[in-house]
């Protein structure tokens, strides 16, 4: 008695079917405040659908949503939701592209009308970003559509937490470090802790679980559509989590194990200047290397991956490429998928042409082609031919990295291309990077991962759009990197 905190949400016996799809088979779900309640689970566990019910998004099946004790569940919807008091921040953002950054926040507060609203939504959007991310560099008369991944990120979550009638009791965040870099995410999780000092709850959802575990207070795990485990956050660590999701873990320490390769053993099939390096500092691929790109989000790495990109296809100064090559987006949702075409139809686009039988694409061939990804890269669908938007978040991420690891392409530029996928399936993805590697083929990868780093053979740390570091895999610490990430280059 009196030690349960109040109930912000609850949400119980909450079903929900896609087709023939069980995306939740009955959840019970409660929410205190002033707690941080960490949801994890596989891709496609159901965390984005049970989030999509709570914030008003999608009607469920059956069961209650009760919020403040008040069963809400006849009629409930995004006004209602937001009326009292929950937000919710998805993985595939909702900001208008071609609005500023402060007409943005006027849509989610109708509050903000009459004379002078655009300066007074540009004030509070404001505040709010200097408060979470001092130092941010995003102006309120932006125009959206201008701005990065990870600073659209952040104008997305500054806005959830943003008040003026309506009361802010609960805020969901879906995956919101998926584009920001370590310090960066550090900096929004501690604003997170702060504001739950203050009362209010959070929802994280990720599937870095170091994030779940130092920053949650009680942790939710859910497995095809279902909660299977629940505990205080002290009273998990990462394997128990791991087990508790159902994934085995079993390969990480093969990494530090692996010899790190000769560098100058094979020819250079990559080499790029970037055009604001005042030395002679170049980006130099191998063949069958992995090359990480690291350093703070949006210095430069995605702009180097997308100048080697033209270089391959067609002259640019300063880049030299040598063989095809395939691009793998981290933006998924306004770079990587056909959002009109099936699931296998996204796999198999890039390899078409290596399937024509008299002029025609060989229809039998093109299914095995998904069929096989499908298997090797665990997409969970019940159909390879059903919209791609049918999928997960990160099983949709999982496709677009089937297109480019199924294509005849010698080298693999990723753009953070691991957002949102599950940790299981990120380590397989990992073993037939490093497969695929031995066999001659070479990737640039750009992570905001730390831990991705331990997966490449040569490291270039960017920042002000220059190479400021160059790291072997031997000489990689994490310190080594953050220096260099924050050091003005000499
Ligand atoms: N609009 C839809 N149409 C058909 N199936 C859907 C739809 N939305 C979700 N699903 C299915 O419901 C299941 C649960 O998906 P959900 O997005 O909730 O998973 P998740 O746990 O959030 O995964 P991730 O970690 O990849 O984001 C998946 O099998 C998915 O394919």
């Amino acid at each position: 008695m009196g030690t349960q905190p109040e109930q912000i949400v609850s949400l119980k016996g909450v079903a929900k079917s896609f087709g023939a799809v069980r995306a939740l088979a009955g959840v019970d779900l409660a929410v205190g405040a002033g707690e941080c309640l960490g949801l994890v689970g596989h891709n496609g566990a159901g965390k984005s659908t049970l989030m999509n019910v709570l914030a008003g998004t999608l009607a469920p099946d059956s069961g209650a949503i009760e919020i403040h004790g008040k069963d809400l569940a006849a009629g409930y919807s995004v006004t209602v939701a937001h009326r009292n008091g929950i937000r919710c921040v998805f993985q595939e953002l909702s900001l208008c592209p071609n609005l500023t950054v402060a007409e943005n926040t006027r849509i989610l507060h109708p509050a903000l009308k009459g004379f002078g609203w655009k300066q007074r939504a540009g004030r509070l959007i404001k505040e709010k970003l200097d408060e979470i991310l001092p130092g941010h560099g995003i102006s309120p008369g932006d125009t959206v559509g201008d701005l990065s991944l990870g600073q659209r990120q952040m104008v997305e979550i500054a806005r959830a937490f943003t008040v003026t009638d309506d009361p802010l009791h609960l805020v969901i965040l879906d995956e919101p470090t998926s584009s920001l870099d370590a310090s960066t995410a550090q900096q929004l999780l501690e604003f997170v802790r702060r504001e739950v000092a203050r009362g209010r709850s959070v929802i994280l959802i990720s599937h870095l679980l170091g994030e779940i575990l130092r920053y949650s207070d009680r942790v939710v795990v859910m497995k095809d559509g279902k909660v299977v485990a629940e505990r205080p956050a002290d009273r998990f660590d990462r394997d128990s989590l791991v087990g508790a999701m159902g994934t085995v873990v079993e390969h990480h320490a093969a990494v530090q194990a692996t010899a790190v390769r000769e560098r100058s053993g094979t020819p250079v099939v990559v080499r790029a200047k970037s055009a604001l390096q005042t030395d002679d500092q170049a980006l130099v691929a191998h063949r069958g290397e992995i090359i990480g790109l690291a350093g703070l989000a949006g210095h430069g790495q995605t702009r180097m991956l997308l100048q080697v990109f033209a270089g391959a296809v067609g002259r640019m100064h300063g880049v030299d490429v040598q063989g095809p090559v395939a691009f793998i987006a981290g933006d998924r949702q306004t770079e990587g998928i056909f959002p009109l075409w099936s699931i296998a139809r996204n796999v198999t686009v890039r390899s078409l042409p290596r399937m024509l039988r008299h002029q025609l694409v060989d229809s039998r061939r093109e299914a095995e082609m998904a069929e096989s990804w499908k298997q090797r890269i665990k997409i969970r669908t019940p159909d390879m031919d059903n919209n791609i938007l049918s999928l997960s978040g990160g099983n949709q991420q999982k496709a677009v990295f089937a297109r480019a690891l199924g294509s005849d392409a010698e080298i693999v530029l990723m753009d953070d291309p691991m957002r949102g996928v599950d940790v299981g399936t990120k380590l397989e993805v990992y073993d037939i990077l490093r497969a695929e590697a031995a066999a001659g083929r070479t990737f640039l990868w750009y992570t905001t991962e730390m831990d991705e780093l331990n997966y490449c053979d040569h490291i270039y740390v960017f920042r002000n759009g220059r190479i400021v570091a160059d790291v072997s895999r031997e000489e990689m610490t994490e310190q080594k990197i953050l220096q260099s990430s924050f050091k003005e280059s000499a």
